[in-house]
């Protein structure tokens, strides 16, 4: 498969900029602590309807997308006419996986990015998995969630079946995991969606089987979605399918047990454990030192993911057999010291052996996660409407790289558009414009074709627009104020202070 080169930076290219005010948005307060019971009503169904209006929202709106769901599942998806890979530039790789490459493609009638999953027809004949591409396309066709990834359409040539999802432009979270070590309150950001997520694909008997840092990715706000449905499952009853990614396998798959959801839950507690201490719950390298190539220490992502049925159960439980022991093992001698304890009783209750004594695979259900007191600060509607801001902002390191005769010229520019804006802004400043300007809201991701002047959404009333200084230190902003009412200009920190978050 051909593909063009492009200016666009690989995600190795993305750096994290940390929001200093994302702290400040949960401070806890005696209403807030009193609707923390109340609140986690939003995932359950069968708890009595909430007098609050916007508790009532939630479980509206809950069972709305599992009605949907529901409906789009028994529609037959058939692949997109018009579209061949030559409706497409092919302008990186974002990812290779088990099953076939993810390429960031650009379609030039519409003018929009996507992300290509091209999987190979062959590859699924001769391993006989061809249900595994389908069952993604018609689970990821749908399933409609903030949390978890857009697909938007699919075709098909003799080669291959190619899958098109929304680019999410953040990078994965292992990739923010490996160049940044997480808070607690951090964590819970993240983990709240994730849980919400989980609730909905449980809603709608859908297990998702292979939740790991690489599968959950950074949109460019910085809220994070759900992708590859590769291995979900609409489970009907139980499944007893051996399936996952090494190292997030959960003991009852290992062990052959029937189960239903209470997988993903094992591996949210070891997602979480790896959040807040930079580490796995066990030593990952562990398999790597005794039985394979030491080079394979060097990057330590997960191995692919893999599936069998029960035919091919023995061998492969076999041959992993003693590593899986062994983490399940580590699981049991966590060190959670340097945690609050709160969060070591949440992991604790994750990394539970024993399902019926695994948070969130109770009566209760996801109440019990919800309802933990470690989310004490969290508001999950909040959260869902993605109301807070986010950790981390993804952003793009060649933007500060570029070189001074560019941005000269755009300082030149920015200078002429700057004097206009401001000359004629006075008149109408808005007095509470600069409340806004503290968003911390640098280098978002942009256009990529056109890096030249950064116009961006920045905030839901706010645009700001950010101009590189000659010197490379420095930036200017420029923010419009609603309707692009222009409100005012402010000099960022120096570009040393941004870049400090980067890798
Ligand atoms: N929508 C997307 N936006 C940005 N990057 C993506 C997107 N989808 C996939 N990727 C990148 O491609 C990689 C592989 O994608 P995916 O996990 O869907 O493939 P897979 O063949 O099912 O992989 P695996 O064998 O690990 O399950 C991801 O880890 C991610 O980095």
């Amino acid at each position: 498969m051909k593909y063009i080169s492009s200016s666009i930076p690989q995600t190795s290219d993305i750096v994290y900029i940390e929001s200093r005010n994302f702290t400040k948005q949960f401070c806890l307060n005696q209403q807030q602590v009193e609707s923390i019971h109340s609140r986690s009503r939003f995932c359950s169904i069968s708890i009595i309807k909430s007098k609050s209006h916007q508790l009532d929202e939630c479980l509206q709106e809950r069972q709305d997308r599992i009605r949907i769901f529901n409906h789009l599942l028994t529609k037959r998806l058939r692949a997109a006419p018009n579209f061949t890979l030559d409706s497409f530039q092919l302008l990186r790789t974002l990812g290779e996986g088990g099953y076939g490459s993810v390429f960031l493609a650009y379609h030039p009638n519409t003018n929009e990015y996507l992300a290509l999953k091209a999987v190979t027809k062959s590859s699924l004949v001769e391993t006989n998995e061809q249900h595994i591409i389908l069952s993604e396309r018609q689970y990821a066709f749908a399933l409609q969630h903030p949390n978890i990834v857009q697909f938007l359409t699919s075709f098909k040539d003799n080669e291959y079946v190619y899958l098109a999802f929304e680019w999410l432009q953040g990078g994965d979270l292992y990739s923010l995991m490996s160049c940044q070590q997480l808070t607690e309150l951090q964590a819970k950001f993240y983990s709240g969606q994730i849980i919400m997520a989980l609730d909905y694909l449980h809603g709608c008997n859908i297990a998702f089987r292979d939740l790991k840092p690489e599968n959950i990715v950074l949109t460019e706000h910085g809220y994070i979605k759900l992708i590859d449905l590769g291995l979900a499952k609409l489970i009907r009853g139980f499944s007893q399918t051996f399936c996952g990614t090494p190292h997030y396998i959960a003991p009852e798959i290992i062990m052959h047990r029937p189960y239903k959801f209470s997988p993903d839950y094992w591996t949210l507690g070891i997602i979480v454990h790896e959040m807040v201490t930079g580490s796995a719950p066990y030593d990952r390298t562990y398999h790597f030192h005794e039985a394979q190539s030491i080079e394979s220490l060097e990057d330590s992502r997960s191995e692919s993911t893999i599936e069998n049925d029960s035919s091919d159960l023995v061998r492969t439980s076999s041959k992993h057999y003693n590593m899986y022991l062994r983490i399940i093992n580590g699981c049991s001698f966590l060190h959670l010291s340097g945690m609050t304890k709160h969060c070591v009783s949440l992991i604790r209750g994750l990394l539970q052996h024993n399902i019926e004594q695994r948070l969130g695979c109770g009566q209760r259900a996801m109440l019990d996660l919800l309802e933990h007191a470690w989310f004490a600060e969290i508001n999950f509607w909040s959260l869902y409407r993605q109301k807070y801001l986010a950790p981390f902002l993804p952003a793009r390191k060649h933007f500060l790289q570029m070189p001074s005769c560019f941005l000269l010229s755009i300082n030149l520019l920015s200078f002429l558009l700057l004097t206009s804006l401001i000359s004629c802004s006075s008149l109408f400043l808005p007095l509470n414009a600069l409340s806004y300007y503290d968003n911390d809201r640098y280098l978002p991701l942009v256009n990529d074709h056109q890096p030249s002047i950064q116009f961006l959404t920045s905030s839901r009333n706010l645009r700001s627009a950010y101009y590189p200084r000659a010197n490379r230190n420095t930036w200017f902003r420029v923010s419009t104020y609603q309707q692009f009412k222009p409100s005012g200009s402010e000099e960022t920190p120096n570009g040393d202070n941004l870049m400090r978050w980067g890798r």
